[in-house]
């Protein structure tokens, strides 16, 4: 099957800044610009020029210094609009002018107030003028707003005039998120079918998500032809939002069998675009998301755990390399099996006689039918249950830390050992990181002991909470944990990571046999 490339035209910047709640600076605006152009997106929709000033300079900016997607603004079908959107882009490299008016009777009637007719007209007065101001240089998309409940005779009506007129590209939305998937596709077909000259313009498609159907949709347009989807990172976007990226990208990428499409998009940042939107939009990532949720590459019941150890796409239809992440979770849980527990004792570099390993897998099932998540902390607590704790080989004697505005953190502590009290000074990017820099120097710790987790949550309520602090470990194969609770936020974290290498030198001496 000959492929063809759909266009991946992204619209966080500015459908997605419609999110309730979300509102981001030019500096994070131009951020995340940057990484849509490492992801590969063909249309970075950086804004709405008219909107605001900050809008406008943020794609001014964007414009300049994104060089290999074409940037593009939204315009009403109005004169200020479109000037303002060309002065903004106009020194791009490769711009696009996206304007649009409501086509359906119930945006015409009690929004706009105008008839057909005059909604006709101006969506091809704004195409023209767009494309004159412009020149050649630059690309005209327009949209017929609401056109998910646009009667289809007027809609082909419109799609054949505003081509006419000189759009590039033209898009229907389904703006709020009403259609469903084989009455899109029909829709979409009928489009192709009964608009004279369709093949002079890019069809595109902009699905909102209010019945959680916008990917389904914006699927089923590329099955009847549409080459250009709109979609936002995470699917944010005015109420439910909009089709995710990541999910339409995926889909293609997966069902390559199935698609008779390819995308340019990089899907290894696909994570990494994923999580700096999360951060500077303050949308945090529901656990299930497809794709880029915490859950998406996780796995926590036995058969499924044992499946995937033995061959990973038993379970899996995609790689979490493939979106850039390193590597699947399998999360111990009530639901686990043997299988998966040995593994993490194998990670941990715990080893167990047979007899030893069946009361362990009891007592973890035990426990994790009693306890939400089971922390690797759990499981050397029941190990040691089984093998006793042993010595302490250090022991936190004294700490404190230092920290503030315009001071640079600092830290000192004192720690007991075999070999007599060791002190440790350090600065570091706050409190902790002094601090853990600090333990390093007392103990003269190389970079082969490696923080590979850190974690911390208040115990109680209030400012006087007790802080809990979960931190894991990595040494020449050896993986280990460590808690530690205090009021204090510094003082918890260092005792746990103490503990962790506490049991880190208990297990190295039990390897060699000590
Ligand atoms: C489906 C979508 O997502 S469309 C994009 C939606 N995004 C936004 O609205 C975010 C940015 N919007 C804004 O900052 C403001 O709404 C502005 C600056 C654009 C306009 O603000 P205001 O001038 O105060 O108008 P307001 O938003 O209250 O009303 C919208 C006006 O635009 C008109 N309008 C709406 N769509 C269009 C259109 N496509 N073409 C021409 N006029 C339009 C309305 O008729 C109304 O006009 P009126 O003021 O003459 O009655
Ligand atoms: C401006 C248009 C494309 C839009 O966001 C919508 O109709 O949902
Ligand atoms: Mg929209």
């Amino acid at each position: 099957m000959k492929k063809e490339k759909l266009y991946i035209f992204d619209t966080t910047l500015r459908d997605g800044e419609q999110t309730p709640g979300v509102n981001l600076t030019v500096d994070e605006k131009v951020q995340i610009a940057k990484q849509l152009e490492r992801l590969g997106v063909d249309v970075i929709e950086a804004g709405f020029a008219i909107s605001s000033p900050a809008d406008f300079e943020a794609i001014k900016r964007i414009a300049k210094e994104v060089r290999n997607s074409t940037v593009c603004s939204l315009a009403r079908a109005r004169e200020e609009d479109i000037r303002t959107a060309w002065e903004a882009l106009k020194e791009g490299n490769r711009v696009r002018i996206h304007t649009f008016i409501a086509t359906s009777d119930i945006h015409l009637k009690y929004k706009l107030k105008i008839s057909r007719e005059e909604a006709l007209e101006r969506a091809v007065w704004a195409v023209k003028f767009a494309r004159e101001i412009m020149g050649e240089k630059a690309e005209v998309e327009f949209s017929a707003e609401d056109a998910g409940r646009t009667d289809l005779k007027y809609l082909y009506e419109v799609i054949e005039a505003v081509i006419e007129a000189g759009a590039d590209v033209v898009n229907i939305p389904d703006t709020v998120g009403y259609a469903v998937p084989d009455e899109w596709y029909e829709k979409i077909l009928s489009i192709r079918e009964n608009v004279k000259n369709v093949d002079r313009a890019i069809i595109s498609v902009h699905c909102h998500n209010d019945l959680g159907l916008a990917t389904a949709n914006s699927l089923m347009a590329v099955m009847a032809g549409a080459r250009q989807v709109e979609c936002t990172i995470n699917g944010l976007g005015e109420r439910a939002g909009n089709a995710a990226l990541e999910e339409v990208v995926m889909a293609v990428k997966v069902r390559s069998d199935h698609f008779p499409v390819y995308t340019d998009i990089d899907t290894k940042q696909i994570y990494k675009t994923s999580q700096l939107v999360s951060r500077l939009t303050g949308v945090l990532i529901s656990k299930t998301k497809p794709i880029v949720g915490d859950n998406a590459f996780a796995h926590e019941s036995g058969i499924h755990q044992h499946g995937v150890l033995a061959c990973p796409e038993t379970y899996e239809i995609m790689k979490p390399e493939d979106i850039g992440l390193k590597e699947s979770k399998i999360v111990l849980g009530k639901h686990s099996g043997r299988h998966a527990f040995r593994k993490k004792l194998e990670e941990m570099g715990v080893e167990l006689s047979e007899e030893q390993f069946e009361e362990a897998f009891r007592k973890f099932k035990e426990l994790a039918s009693r306890k939400k998540e089971i922390y690797d902390v759990d499981i050397e607590l029941l190990i040691e249950g089984l093998e006793g704790a042993g010595e302490k080989t250090y022991e936190l004697l004294y700490n404190q830390a230092v920290s503030g505005e315009g001071v640079i953190p600092s830290a000192t502590v004192k720690i007991g050992t075999p070999e007599g009290e060791k002190l440790g000074i350090a600065v570091g990017n706050g409190p902790v990181d002094a601090t853990y820099r600090a333990i390093r120097n007392a103990l003269g710790l190389g970079e082969d002991i490696q923080l590979k987790d850190f974690k911390i949550r208040a115990l109680t309520a209030g400012t006087d909470a007790q802080a809990e602090v979960y931190v894991t470990i990595e040494s020449n194969g050896f993986r280990v944990s460590g808690r530690g609770v205090d009021p204090d936020i510094v003082r918890a974290s260092a005792l746990a990571f103490l503990e962790a290498l506490n049991r880190l030198e208990k297990r190295k001496n039990k390897k060699k046999g000590i």
